[in-house]
C-alpha cells in the first residue's frame, strides 16, 4: 500500500505522528461486530447523519489507494464569516473522514487529538473533496492525516489535518447513554 503525501508548511506535532516503525495497515473495513451495537443511532451524526438537522452530510465516496474518500457540500448554514465555510465546520468534516479511516482499520476508534491547518478559504456553494488515511499503529493509538481540496478532488488542498485516534471498548459509547438515562430505543422513535 502507498500512503498518500501531503506538502506541510511544517510537521504535525510530535502527538499526532507516528512512531518510528510504527506499522501501517491498510483500510479492509469495519468489522459488523464493531458496528452493530453502537451505530444504531448514527443518522443522527452530526457529520454524518441524514436525519442531523443543519449537520456536514458528509457522503462517503470510497477507498482510493489507502486513503478514504468523502465530500460534503458547503451550505449556506455552514459558514463562518460572510460566505466562506465556517473553520470549525470544517475540523469536523476533517474528524468525519479522518475517523471513518480509523474505523475501517477495523477497530472502534474515538478522536484524542484532532490538529488543522486552514491553508485556503472555502466559499459558501463548494464541495470539499476530503481524503484520509492512517499513518501508523501503536497499540491503541491510530495515527491519521487528511486533506480536503476544493474545485474538484485534484483542487488545491483548502485544510488539512493530523490526528491521534484511541481504541476504545464498546461500552465506551453506551456508558455515558446509560449515565444520562439516553437510550438507542427513546432516540429511534
Ligand atoms: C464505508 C464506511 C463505513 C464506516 C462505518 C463506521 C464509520 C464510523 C465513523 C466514525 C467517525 C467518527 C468521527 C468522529 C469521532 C469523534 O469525534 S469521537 C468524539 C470526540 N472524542 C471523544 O469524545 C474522546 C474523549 N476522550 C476519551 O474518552 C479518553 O480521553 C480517551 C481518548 C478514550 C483516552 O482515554 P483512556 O482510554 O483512559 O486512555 P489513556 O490511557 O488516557 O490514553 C491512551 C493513550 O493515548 C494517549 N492519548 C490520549 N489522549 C491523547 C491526546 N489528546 N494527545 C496525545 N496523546 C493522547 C495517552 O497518552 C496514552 O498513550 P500511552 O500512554 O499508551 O502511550
Amino acid at each position: 500500500m502507498t500512503t498518500p503525501s501531503v506538502q506541510r508548511s511544517g510537521p504535525a506535532s510530535s502527538r499526532t505522528t507516528a512512531p518510528a516503525g510504527a506499522a501501517v495497515p491498510a483500510p479492509s473495513g469495519p468489522d459488523p461486530r464493531l458496528t452493530s451495537a453502537v451505530m444504531a443511532d448514527y443518522r443522527g451524526c452530526f457529520g454524518c447523519g441524514e436525519e442531523a438537522a443543519g449537520g456536514l452530510r458528509l457522503r462517503r465516496t470510497g477507498v482510493d489507494d489507502g486513503a478514504v474518500t468523502a465530500e460534503f457540500d458547503v451550505r449556506a448554514e455552514l459558514q463562518g464569516a460572510p460566505g466562506l465555510a465556517h473553520g470549525g465546520v470544517l475540523a469536523t468534516a476533517m474528524d468525519e473522514v479522518l475517523g471513518t479511516a480509523a474505523w475501517l482499520l477495523g477497530k472502534r476508534y474515538v478522536t484524542g487529538r484532532l490538529e488543522t491547518d486552514y491553508l485556503a478559504p472555502v466559499p459558501v456553494g463548494s464541495t470539499v473533496h476530503l481524503r484520509a488515511w492512517c499513518t501508523g499503529v501503536d497499540g491503541r493509538k491510530a495515527y491519521l492525516e487528511g486533506e480536503g481540496r476544493v474545485g474538484g478532488p485534484d483542487g488545491p488542498v483548502a485544510v488539512r489535518a493530523a490526528a491521534l485516534f484511541v481504541e476504545v471498548p464498546e461500552e465506551h459509547f453506551t456508558r455515558e447513554r446509560v449515565k444520562h438515562g439516553h437510550s438507542t430505543k427513546e432516540r429511534a422513535n
